[in-house]
């Protein structure tokens, strides 16, 4: 067995994201050199990081991908040899936007492309109404990376509340989950690491949600609090809501522990489920 294969350093960038473009775009590579510096092999960037967060924004800062964001994505994978998780931006394609994340290799190449397939859609009188699919379309299709001997399945933000979806990956054979995402300050205080660790012991791997850094002026203010748990529900890292970089290291050896000790999807009754539900 090679060992080294079987260990990632997983840099996340919590990013000061604001509504100048080009500077987001530049603050971002910045900081994913700084990432690199810190030994990440693969790096990923927040939800939304060349615009800020907001339906009435989506519109004005769409690219096409490839685009002139996702080119400089590209790039800065190719020069700093590393497997970059370019967070979203918001996708043009036709007379269709999405909340698109896109997934680059070493050569530069595009590995792969994840748009949002559930469309934060929420209304909580009085304290937050946010509706994504005013001006979003949902995607449809999963995107799994294959590092090393790792398996990465990417979701964003609002995906992470339907399980679902994260049994499929699990099921795909994924052994980390990456989604970029910005909670605010009324749901990410409860939910935001609750829900990491919740899909982290349901499917026993490791769960990353990297967001943009807290703008107490922007329409929509961020969580922060970008966080990594481990297989066993432990949470390994948790920013505070400022700018922040951070490695951690992923070891297959931990998944395959857990997963022994506590064999539940040997376990499931299947055979029972479809019928009971429709009792
Ligand atoms: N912004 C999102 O997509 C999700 C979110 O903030 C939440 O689920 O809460």
């Amino acid at each position: 067995m090679d060992k080294l294969a079987r260990t990632l350093r997983l840099g996340c960038i919590q990013l000061k994201v604001g509504a100048n473009k080009s500077e987001n775009v530049a603050r971002a590579i910045n900081k994913i050199r700084d990432a690199k510096m810190k030994g990440a092999e693969v790096v990923s960037l927040p939800e939304c990081f060349n615009s800020p967060y907001g339906t009435a924004y989506f519109n004005d800062y769409a690219e096409t991908i490839p685009g002139e964001t996702t080119n400089l994505l590209s790039q800065i994978a190719k020069e700093l040899q590393i497997i970059l998780i370019g967070g979203t931006i918001p996708e043009r394609d036709g007379d269709k936007l999405y909340n698109t994340a896109t997934i680059w290799g070493k050569s530069g190449e595009l590995l792969a492309k994840y748009r949002k397939m559930h469309l934060f859609d929420i209304d909580i009188p009085n304290e937050i109404t946010f509706k994504e699919s005013d001006s979003l379309s949902a995607g449809n299709d999963l995107a799994i990376i294959n590092v090393k001997d790792f398996k990465i399945g990417i979701g964003i933000c609002y995906d992470i509340r339907f399980e679902e979806l994260a049994k499929i990956y699990r099921k795909k054979g994924c052994n980390v989950l990456v989604y970029p995402a910005a909670f605010n300050m009324k749901t990410g205080p409860l939910h935001y690491e609750l829900l990491a660790q919740s899909r982290s012991n349901d499917n026993q791997l490791y769960t990353a949600l990297i967001s943009p850094a807290r703008d107490v002026n922007a329409s929509y203010v961020a969580w922060g609090h970008s966080c990594v748990v481990d297989p066993w529900a432990e949470v390994m890292y948790t920013s505070e809501a400022d700018e922040d970089v951070f490695v951690v290291d992923l070891d297959l050896d931990k998944v395959d522990k857990v997963r022994a000790n506590i064999p539940v999807f040997n376990q499931r009754r299947t055979d029972i489920y479809e019928t009971i539900e429709k009792k």
